[in-house]
């Protein structure tokens, strides 16, 4: 598509409403329910406004409220960029209630009238050697001038240095930058200096799944894996001489090498697409204007994509941790490691350190592995992991790690303390990385109350300037969904298609081994939303373990709505799970039924043909016990019995 010399911001509409065209400002207000700080947008045309007094009892945002009012009195620079022709109005916030109060609550007094600078009239004001970055940028492409909101219903130009200005290039930044600047968006992005460990001076282009996640993890479970394959093979006929060693240090230094490429080509990825990379932190000023590093830029539009941080919980020895950044990138292999948690991250590194034979135990601070999953899939993966060598230790809390004399920690938890581990991990969870981030002024108190991590469905913070994707929101922290999201917000602000991604049938896959796909409804879930289920399961030797002698088995499970006859759940724990469920994940989203599937001939010999090979229920729920006459009756009824 192109964009004409005035871009408007398509803004996404409900389902329910017509998307109107006008030339007005369209604007949402936003309402705070209760006493939570959640943020609804409700889509509406009336302006925003700030209130007259603005008081908080956060200090360091007072004081940068302040300083920004200090600021606005400094000259404009002689070599700004320039202004927008006519002069603008601050944009106006309508406040709920409950916002309202909390900003009568606060505690310094700021006046901020509409005769009061502003933030839109904070860009003329800046100090020279902020806005010589600028000059930067000006790359020849086309200058698009922005309509900037108004409050008369009217429009103003505005110019921005930027029509998008992305802060963190990790997957979903990433996408969402080179798409926009595909459909002809001057785009900037900004993201720390590489390194394989974030800190709050260290990132690096690619962002957690390329440099700290999915790749370098996916690396180490395919050098983990030969040491099952080695076992395989001796039921095959293969001998060794010797037991096949594994070098740490050759696999961490392989490892990085390839960080360091993908990094790099990720950098050309944005260099190819036209968006200008920015090396540092950036923070968001207001509305329209990022600090990086003490550089300023204008953007209509900010998004923010700085993805999560693992988060370690707060106990004495905390210091003695490890998280997931660490391993991956160790100085040498542990020896008897402890990991914490019992979610994707700390299932995919026990397997790949029980693997690499160092000895593992799993803490989990409930009876099972990975809430929230299929209770099949949780027991049966479990059984797998312990006969591979893992040892579980169920409902124990960590409550301190101790280091000893001679360096070895202990984790002492509610049941006893556990000795003698050379690392512990901590795999509990993974935060927004918003800390440093902040954001002063107004912008940031409301995104700190409201958090970033409440978009609507088109990925718009509480700010209508701002847009978050990926793990830095309250969604499915996952890459492929980064991505989407990326995408479906490039569209909505620059090809005039408002896109809202789709969490329907999203599939996922953890890298344990054996590892973990599925894709739709857990079977818990399926009773609780459909009610009336037949459930397929099939548990079995493979074809392989027969001669390898090992005790590995698979299991698999289809869960069919009994009366649509749709396959609403399928799931997977066995050797190419994730390969084999990306597969079937296109018949779920697709919505066939099991008769679909059973039409399907089978590739044999394979694992993945009992998908289609399932012919008797394992058993069926009926939570309504009427359901199977009804459905009988209306068999009957179609077939004109
Ligand atoms: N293969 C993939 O696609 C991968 C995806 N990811 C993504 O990254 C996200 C983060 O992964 P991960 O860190 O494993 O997070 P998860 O949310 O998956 O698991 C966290 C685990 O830590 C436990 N936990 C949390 N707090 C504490 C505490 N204070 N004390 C003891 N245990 C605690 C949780 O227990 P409880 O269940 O009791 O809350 C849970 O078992 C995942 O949700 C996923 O979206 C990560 C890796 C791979
Ligand atoms: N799936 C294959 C390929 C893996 C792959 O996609 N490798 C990525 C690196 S990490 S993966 C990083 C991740 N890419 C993807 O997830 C690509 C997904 C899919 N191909 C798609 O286009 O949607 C991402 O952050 N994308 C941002 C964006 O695309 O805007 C790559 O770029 N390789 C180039 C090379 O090796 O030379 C495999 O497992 O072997």
């Amino acid at each position: 598509m192109r964009l004409s010399n005035r871009i408007e911001v398509p803004t996404p509409q409900p389902a329910s409403h017509n998307r109107q065209s006008h030339h007005g400002s369209r604007q949402i207000r936003y309402a705070l329910f209760g006493p939570s700080p959640l943020i609804f947008p409700a889509y509406s045309y009336s302006f925003l406004y700030f209130p007259h007094r603005i008081e908080t009892p956060v200090a360091g945002v007072a004081q940068n409220l302040q300083s920004l009012l200090k600021a606005s009195t400094l000259p404009a620079s002689p070599d700004s960029p320039p202004m927008a022709a006519t002069s603008l109005t601050a944009p106006k916030l309508t406040f709920s209630p409950t916002l309202q109060s909390l900003y009568r609550n606060l505690t310094i007094p700021i006046p901020l009238s509409s005769s009061s600078p502003s933030f839109l009239s904070l860009r003329k004001t800046l100090p020279s050697h902020h806005s010589r970055s600028f000059s930067l940028f000006q790359q020849p492409r086309r200058q698009f001038t922005a309509r900037a909101d108004s409050d008369n219903g009217t429009e103003s130009p505005r110019q921005y240095d930027f029509d998008l200005f992305t802060i963190g290039a990790g997957s979903g930044g990433v996408r969402a930058s080179r798409f926009a600047a595909n459909f002809g968006a001057s785009v900037a992005i900004c993201e720390l200096p590489f390194a394989t460990i974030s800190s709050d001076t260290a990132g690096g282009v690619g962002g957690t799944c390329v440099l700290r996640g999915c790749v370098p993890k996916k690396l180490l479970v395919y050098a983990s894996k030969y040491a099952h394959e080695f076992d395989e093979s001796n039921g095959f006929g293969w001998k060794y001489e010797s037991e096949p060693k594994h070098d740490w240090s050759t696999l961490m230094a392989n490892k990085n090498a390839e960080l360091q490429r993908l990094t790099g080509i990720y950098k050309n990825i944005l260099k190819n697409a036209n968006v200008s990379l920015i090396e540092g932190r950036g923070k968001i000023v207001d509305p329209h204007t990022v600090n990086v590093d003490g550089k300023i830029y204008t953007a209509r539009h900010i998004l923010v994509s700085v993805g999560g941080r693992p988060f370690i919980p707060d106990i004495p020895g905390k210091e003695y941790a490890i998280d997931s950044d660490a391993a991956l990138d160790l100085p040498s292999q542990p020896k008897k490691i402890a990991i914490v948690g019992g979610g994707y991250i700390a299932l995919e590194f026990a397997g790949i350190f029980n693997s690499l034979k160092s000895e593992v135990h799993v803490f989990i601070r409930q009876k099972k592995v990975l809430r929230g999953f299929d209770e099949e899939v949780r027991d049966f993966v479990s059984e797998q992991m312990s006969l591979r060598g893992i040892e579980f230790h169920t409902e124990e809390s960590p409550q301190a790690i101790v280091k000893s004399g001679d360096g070895s920690l202990s984790l002492k938890t509610n049941k006893g303390t556990v000795e003698g581990f050379s690392h512990i991990m901590f795999a509990t969870g993974r935060k927004p990385n918003t800390k440093k981030m902040f954001i002063q002024l107004l912008v940031s108190y409301l995104l700190f109350f409201s958090v970033v991590s409440q978009v609507d469905e088109y990925s718009r913070t509480a700010v209508p300037s701002i847009w978050a994707v990926g793990d830095v929101t309250d969604r499915i922290n996952l890459t492929p969904v980064a991505l989407m999201e990326g995408m479906a917000l490039a569209k909505t602000l620059f090809k005039d298609e408002p896109s809202k991604p789709d969490y329907r049938a999203v599939p996922a896959a953890v890298f344990c081994q054996p590892p973990i796909g599925n894709v739709g409804l857990t079977e818990e879930q399926a009773i609780n939303e459909y009610g009336d289920v037949d459930i397929y399961t099939s548990n079995f030797r493979p074809l392989k373990a027969t001669l390898s002698g090992l005790p590995d088995r698979v299991f698999m499970k289809l869960l069919v709505c009994a009366k649509s006859e749709k396959v609403i759940g399928l799931h997977m724990c066995g050797e190419d799970a994730p390969e084999i469920v990306q597969g079937f994940a296109v018949a779920i989203k697709a919505g066939l039924t099991k008769a679909d599937f059973d039409a399907t001939v089978g590739i044999h010999p394979t694992a993945a043909e009992e998908f289609v090979t399932m012919r008797t229920p394992t058993r069926k729920i009926r939570g309504n016990p009427k359901s199977e006459e009804t459905k009988d009756q209306e068999t009957k009824a179609a077939a004109g019995v």
